[in-house]
C-alpha cells in the first residue's frame, strides 16, 4: 500500500500540489488526470523523491518514504521505477544494453562506463532483458541502436528497462504524450500488462481522459495542485468533468500542449505477444 499523507509541494508563492492525500492499494492501476499545470508531474515526482515535499508524508507498507536517505533511498528509488514522456533512452546503445541499465540500480557502487557496460552483466541478467524485449515483441531489435527505433517502440524499451529494476511501482509520468495513436495504444497495453500480470502498481499521468477511463483501475483528477476526483472511472463522467474544469470534455483535451488523443479500440487487457 503506497499512502500519500497531506502532500504539498510549494516553488515559491507557487503551489504546485496542494495537501493530496491518496493510498493506492499494491497492484491498482491509477490514472492521473489533469490540465497542463494541474500537478501530475510534481506529485508523480515526489513519490520517488525526485521532488521533495514540502510538506505530509509518503509511506509505502510502512515505511516512510519520505524519511529515507542515503542507500535506503536508492532502494526506494529502485521498488519505484520511472518512465518520461521522452523515454529516456541511452540513444547510442543498443536496445538490449538500455534494457540491461535498468540492473544498475540492483549493483551498489558500480563504476563503469557506458563504453564497458555490457560486459558487466551475467548471462542470467542478459537472458532476463531479453525476455522482457520478446514480451513487447521488440528481441529481434535488440542490437539495433536506441535511435533506430520508433517512439512507440522506444517506450517499450524503457518499460523492460524498467521491469529489469523489478519494480514494485511504475511512475509513469506522460508515457503517450509524445506518440501518435496507435503507438500510444500499444504502450497503454504493454503498462496495463505489467501491471495485470506482473502485479505492479502503475501510477500513470494522463492528459486524455478515454485513455485513463479505459485502462486504468482508478482515476485521480487533479486541478490546480488538489485532487477533485479519485474514484472508478464510471464515476467520471462529461458532467463531472464539467463541474470540475468548467470546460467540456472536448475541450478539457484541446489545449494545445496535449498530446495526440488516443481512443482505444482494443480489448482492455489485450496480451502482448509473449
Ligand atoms: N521546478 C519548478 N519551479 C517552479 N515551478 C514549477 C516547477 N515545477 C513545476 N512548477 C509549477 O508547478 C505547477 C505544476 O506543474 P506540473 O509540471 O507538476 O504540472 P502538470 O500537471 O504535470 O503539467 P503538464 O501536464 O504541463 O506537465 C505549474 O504551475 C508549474 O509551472
Amino acid at each position: 500500500m503506497l499512502q500519500l499523507e497531506g502532500l504539498t509541494r510549494r516553488f515559491g508563492d507557487k503551489v504546485a500540489v496542494d495537501g493530496v492525500s491518496l493510498s493506492v492499494p499494491a497492484g491498482q492501476m491509477v490514472g492521473v488526470i489533469g490540465r497542463s499545470g494541474a500537478g501530475k508531474s510534481t506529485l508523480l515526482r515526489m513519490v520517488n523523491r525526485l521532488a521533495e515535499p514540502s510538506e505530509g508524508r509518503i509511506l509505502h507498507d510502512g515505511t516512510e518514504v519520505s524519511a529515507l536517505s542515503g542507500q535506503a533511498l536508492r532502494d526506494w528509488r529502485t521498488d519505484c521505477a520511472m518512465i518520461f514522456q521522452q523515454f529516456n533512452l541511452v540513444q547510442r546503445l543498443d536496445v538490449l544494453t538500455n534494457v540491461l541499465v535498468g540492473r544498475l540500480n540492483h549493483r551498489r557502487g558500480w563504476g563503469g562506463t557506458l563504453a564497458t557496460l555490457f560486459k558487466h552483466f551475467s548471462a542470467a541478467e542478459r537472458a532476463m532483458a531479453l525476455s522482457a524485449l520478446a514480451r513487447f515483441d521488440l528481441d529481434g531489435q535488440a542490437l539495433q541502436r536506441a535511435d533506430t527505433l520508433s517512439g512507440g517502440q522506444q517506450q517499450r524499451v524503457a518499460i523492460a528497462r524498467a521491469l529489469l529494476q523489478q519494480p514494485k511501482i511504475i511512475l509513469a509520468d506522460e508515457p503517450i504524450a509524445s506518440l501518435d495513436p496507435r503507438n500510444a495504444q500499444v504502450v497503454m497495453e504493454a503498462l496495463r500488462d505489467v501491471n495485470q500480470r506482473d502485479g505492479i502498481t502503475v501510477l500513470c499521468n494522463l492528459h486524455h481522459l478515454d485513455t485513463a477511463r479505459h485502462y486504468c483501475d482508478r482515476i485521480v483528477a487533479m486541478q490546480a495542485g488538489r485532487v477533485m476526483f479519485d474514484g472508478p472511472p464510471a464515476g467520471l463522467t462529461a458532467a463531472r468533468v464539467r463541474d470540475i474544469y468548467g470546460v467540456s470534455e472536448d475541450e478539457f483535451e484541446a489545449s494545445p500542449e496535449m498530446g495526440a488523443r488516443l481512443t482505444p479500440t482494443a480489448p482492455l487487457a489485450a496480451p502482448l505477444p509473449a
